[in-house]
């Protein structure tokens, strides 16, 4: 319930007097059915079509004394015209809300949707690597339409439970004791109703877990569809999905039939009531029969309202999930967001780097209850406009080095500085991420043209500079060399581009960045040797001009590099120029070198 009030007030916040207009207007269009319906019998009476004695009914003998007022006779085309004038102004006036308020509601989830996808933009790295991704995709599609309906159903709600008020207050004043009967009645059935709401709020549980599953699943196979193929894995995964299905539209059906059976009692309750009402009029309290048609009107517009408001509360509470998703993924990104803005812009050229980057004793461990450290104690300093290169085995923390010198994620002691500052500061690692060039061991296309591909880090850029950055990672041949050139589409993640093609590419694109440091993680892996002389000539121009960063596998590619870092169980080893440690005999260095050229030491 808080966490709908949450939204409610939210929605307010962004409405405003819009929202009390879009519910004046579908209070009044209530008003006017009841009325529409109210006055087809003192009108048809009035006129003589309708024998019946109305001056015992308040407000209608008003209307009558009203009507006879007039110095004109009523006759049935100007009583049928009125009708007409009431009902078919509703219907246009029935039209302006629904517009309304359809904008309200889409410009309300418009916005949630915006700063839901803001915020996780901004959320700090280590956000992402808790998390699965596929609980993003669930909240913002599927929780996001339910706490878009929900929140359509709570507003329509209140302004139902206020015309059922009005309603209630016009029959107290027609017929007080029969109407006081009739909202006993409801406040029984309200109380037997509670069962149902709490039901429904446990299969609304039970609808997010499943839908969060089906979101991760699909996710999953989708991503392995390679992997499933491969291995002939389809059965097993036709049968998994084949069973959550299943247990979907079991819950589907649970709510419908739960739903079903407490609108079949509610209904069948007022048949009862309504002969009840009948009997207690006509033979206890001896109603006439004028007043009689007049309560059942009442009764019959007011306890459908009495279901209604119970059938839209059993839907709200099984929305009720899917609030607290939203809300619940809202608050942790809340609480680890890393910069105020990550929009604004600070051109790569605006941050200089002198001296260079810094780690003093850091020590970094991904899981704060595990005693494992991803890093320790580490001191090692990159300095600017030189090559370093970190080397290790697998496993060794090179690539938790990387994102820690790039301030994707944050030391648990010590400090990370830029030319004396701490990464700590908004500034700094906003200017830092600007200037940086970054390939991927895993690089990152999305499914558009090569163009499209190149131009999201450089907007401005003109074909010359997009064929200068391609010649550069030596990925203009092959590019040339396929038809549609610049504007080949290269699919999902860059599935139709060999790996190497693919890293070539994304190094291009890093280039065209203009990045004063530029961080390459195992990003030349996939290449044959011919492609990787040719870009480590291309990185040999690059030195003295920017920080390169180089995580290598292949110690041939390093060759080059001012300094290396050996790194081994998260601590540097050892650091120094490549022939200074090559020559070490017994260092690690020397032993990897050893390895990948086939010496024995
Ligand atoms: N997201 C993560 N969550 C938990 N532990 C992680 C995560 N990423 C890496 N690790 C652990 O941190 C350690 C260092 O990993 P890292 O990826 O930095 O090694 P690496 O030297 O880059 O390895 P490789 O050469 O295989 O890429 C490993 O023991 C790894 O299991």
């Amino acid at each position: 319930m808080k966490d709908l009030f949450y939204f409610i007030r939210k929605m307010h916040h962004f409405a405003g007097m819009k929202l009390y207009i879009n519910m004046s207007m579908t209070l009044f269009i209530s008003l006017l059915d009841g009325i529409g319906i109210y006055l087809i019998v003192p009108l048809l009476s009035i006129i003589g079509i309708f024998n019946t004695n109305l001056d015992g009914i308040p407000l209608i003998s008003l209307l009558q004394d009203f009507i006879n007022s007039w110095s004109f006779e009523l006759n049935l085309p100007m009583v049928l015209a009125l009708y007409v004038m009431i009902v078919g102004g509703q219907a246009l006036l029935q039209r302006s809300q629904t517009l309304l308020n359809a904008k309200i509601l889409q410009g309300f989830i418009r916005r949630l949707r915006v700063e839901t996808y803001q915020g996780l933009l901004q959320a700090k790295w280590e956000f992402f690597l808790r998390r699965r991704k596929s609980d993003f995709n669930h909240v913002m599609s599927n929780e996001l339409g339910r706490v878009n309906y929900g929140t359509s159903l709570f507003l329509q709600m209140i302004t139902s439970v206020l015309f059922t008020i009005i309603q209630i207050g016009l029959a107290l004043w027609l017929s007080p004791m029969l109407t006081l009967v009739v909202l006993i009645s409801g406040g029984l059935l309200a109380l037997f109703g509670r069962r149902f709401i709490k039901k429904s709020k446990r299969i609304g549980e039970e609808t997010t877990e499943l839908s969060k599953y089906y979101f991760a699943g699909i996710n999953d196979h989708f991503n392995g569809i390679k992997d499933i193929k491969s291995n002939r894995l389809e059965q097993s995964h036709i049968h998994w999905f084949k069973n959550l299905s299943r247990r979907m539209e079991d819950n589907f059906i649970q709510f419908g039939k739960m739903n079903s059976l407490s609108q079949l009692i509610y209904r069948l309750s007022s048949v009862v009531l309504v002969a009840g009402f009948v009997y207690l009029a006509l033979e206890v309290f001896h109603t006439p029969p004028e007043e009689l048609i007049v309560v059942i009107l009442i009764f019959s517009r007011l306890w459908p309202r009495f279901i209604s408001i119970q059938s839209n509360t059993e839907q709200l509470a099984s929305n009720f999930p899917a609030f607290r998703a939203m809300r619940k993924l809202q608050m942790e990104y809340e609480a680890d967001q890393e910069l105020e803005d990550v929009t604004a812009v600070i051109k790569p050229h605006e941050f200089q780097m002198k001296y260079g980057i810094e780690c003093r004793d850091v020590d970094y461990r991904y899981d704060s209850n595990s005693s494992v450290y991803a890093l320790t104690d580490i001191n090692v300093h990159i300095p600017a406009n030189r090559m370093t290169a970190i080397v290790g085995k697998s496993g060794a923390g090179k690539s938790t080095l990387i994102d820690m010198l790039m301030g994707l994620i944050q030391p648990e002691n010590g400090e990370v500085l830029i030319d004396g500052v701490s990464l700590r500061d908004d500034q700094q690692l906003l200017g830092l991420r600007g200037a940086i060039g970054y390939v991927a061991q895993d690089p990152f296309l999305f499914n558009e043209s090569i163009r499209d591909n190149l131009k999201l880090v450089a907007p401005n850029a003109d074909d010359a500079e997009l064929w200068e950055a391609l010649k550069f990672s030596a990925a203009d041949e092959f590019i040339r060399k396929s038809p549609q050139g610049l504007d080949t589409i290269i699919g999902d993640r860059g599935i139709r581009l060999s790996g190497g093609e693919r890293q070539r590419l994304v190094l291009a694109r890093a280039i065209l960045k203009r990045p004063s440091i530029l961080v390459l993680d195992e990003a030349t892996s996939a290449l044959d040797s011919e492609n990787e002389r040719l870009i480590q000539e291309a990185l040999e121009l690059l030195k003295g001009k920017m920080t390169i960063i180089v995580i290598a596998h292949r110690l041939s590619t390093i060759r080059n590099a001012d300094q290396v870092i050996v790194m081994e169980e998260g601590n540097v080893i050892q650091q120094g120029g490549y022939q200074q440690l090559s020559q070490e005999s017994k260092g690690t260095f020397r032993q990897l070198l050893n390895y990948q050229t086939g010496v024995q030491a």
